[in-house]
């Protein structure tokens, strides 16, 4: 490991950092009460919908939340598992295993997930590490590429419940990792993986969430970042850029969002004779609404009927070795300079000592 040394706590002492790998969270329940609490403080966000509360707000409670609960409910209901919601099941395991991870490198952390909407909430994360004494906190987004309906989103709350607190934690934020090299080789590792079980389809459709393109035009990063994403993960698979297709996808309401849009791109490639295609969601970092019912079964629906023969959806980095080792990297790298390493165990070190000492080692 090319890191310099760091600073050692002593066996046995309380984990005192913290880190918190959030994601934007999902309903309790596959239901119309439960989707309406988590839409109205989604799309409450002002961060999300950037129109003026004053106009905004009656929209959404007089009309959107009248009438997208049940809808929404619905199709949650088609994707829930026996252990609940699929982000919310990939968000706890990889939390679990991050803390593996780190810990089999020797750092003491805690790690907890957290959900920008829903449960478990940032605040009640952030009180709840306080209360146990963590001195710092490493806040992880589950976003590789930044946008500020997302990150900043993340930020937004943290910094909100940090605003009455007297003694804080020391903070830091992981803004992006668009252009990871671990992130882009696990992704690229899930889809070589696919295609060796599953066999390779004439192209490759990598579909990343759309954002309004007034965000784009007002400096928004999140545009480029997909772009480079797609790019650097083109390159990693060996494809020509002739072989793959950055699409966006879950547009909402009617403004211009980011193009080409996922579906009427995949209906227009079937139209023009493609036969058999790959889709990727490179964004999402677990498998959600939007990947297995919007692409799995919406865009699925919509290719095969436009006279496509075969759409393979290849699934999220989810729980992969791949991923968590990436996670578990760019957490070791933010974390540089916080003491985390624990110690040897003297009587340990003295064993060991002994031992060589023998065995006629010099020390
Ligand atoms: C990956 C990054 C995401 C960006 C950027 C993003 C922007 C964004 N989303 C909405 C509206 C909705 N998104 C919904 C679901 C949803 N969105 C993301 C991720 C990003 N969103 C995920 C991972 C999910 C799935 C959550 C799950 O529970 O599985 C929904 C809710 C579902 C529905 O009712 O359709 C809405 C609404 C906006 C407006 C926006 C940017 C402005
Ligand atoms: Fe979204
Ligand atoms: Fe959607």
């Amino acid at each position: 490991m090319p890191f310099r040394p760091e600073p050692t706590i002593p066996h046995g002492q309380p984990a005192r950092t913290a880190i918190v790998y959030c994601n934007l969270g999902t309903p309790d329940e596959p239901t119309a009460p439960a989707l309406r609490r988590y839409l109205a403080e989604f799309l409450g966000d002002p961060r999300v919908v950037e129109i003026p509360r004053l106009a905004w707000l009656p929209i959404l409670h007089g009309i959107i939340l009248r009438t997208r609960p049940a809808k929404s409910a619905a199709k949650y209901a088609s994707i829930w598992t026996p252990e609940g919601s699929p982000l919310k099941v990939w968000t706890e395991k990889q939390a679990t295993l991050l803390r593996g991870y780190l810990g089999e490198r020797g750092h003491q952390v805690t790690v907890r997930h957290a959900m920008r909407y829903g449960n478990p909430s940032i605040p009640a994360v952030l009180d709840e590490l306080k209360a146990q004494g963590v001195a710092r906190v490493l806040v992880l987004p589950a976003y590789p590429q930044y946008s500020g309906t997302t990150t900043a989103s993340v930020i937004d709350a943290v910094t909100a419940w940090s605003s009455p607190v007297r003694s804080l934690p020391e903070l830091r934020f992981v803004n992006r990792y668009h252009d990871d090299p671990g992130y882009i080789q696990a992704l690229a590792r899930t889809i070589r993986a696919h295609w060796m079980s599953h066999g390779r389809g004439d192209h490759l459709v990598m579909s990343f969430h759309g954002v309004p393109e007034r965000t784009l035009k007002l400096g928004d990063p999140y545009h480029c970042e997909c772009r480079k994403t797609a790019r650097l993960l083109g390159e990693a698979l060996g494809l020509s850029q002739d072989r793959y297709t950055l699409t966006f996808q879950s547009r909402f309401g009617k403004a211009k969002w980011l193009e080409p849009y996922t579906e009427p791109t995949l209906v227009a490639m079937a139209q023009k004779g493609l036969k058999n295609v790959d889709v990727v969601c490179p964004g999402f970092t677990s498998d959600c609404l939007e990947t297995l019912e919007e692409i799995n079964m919406e865009a699925r629906h919509a290719f095969l009927e436009a006279g496509g023969q075969q759409f393979q959806y290849i699934p999220c980095v989810n729980d992969s070795p791949e991923w968590i080792r990436a996670l578990a990297d760019l957490a070791e790298r933010h974390l540089q300079g916080w003491p985390t390493q624990v110690a040897d165990h003297p009587m340990e070190l003295q064993a060991t000592r002994e031992r060589a000492q023998a065995m006629g080692a010099r020390h």
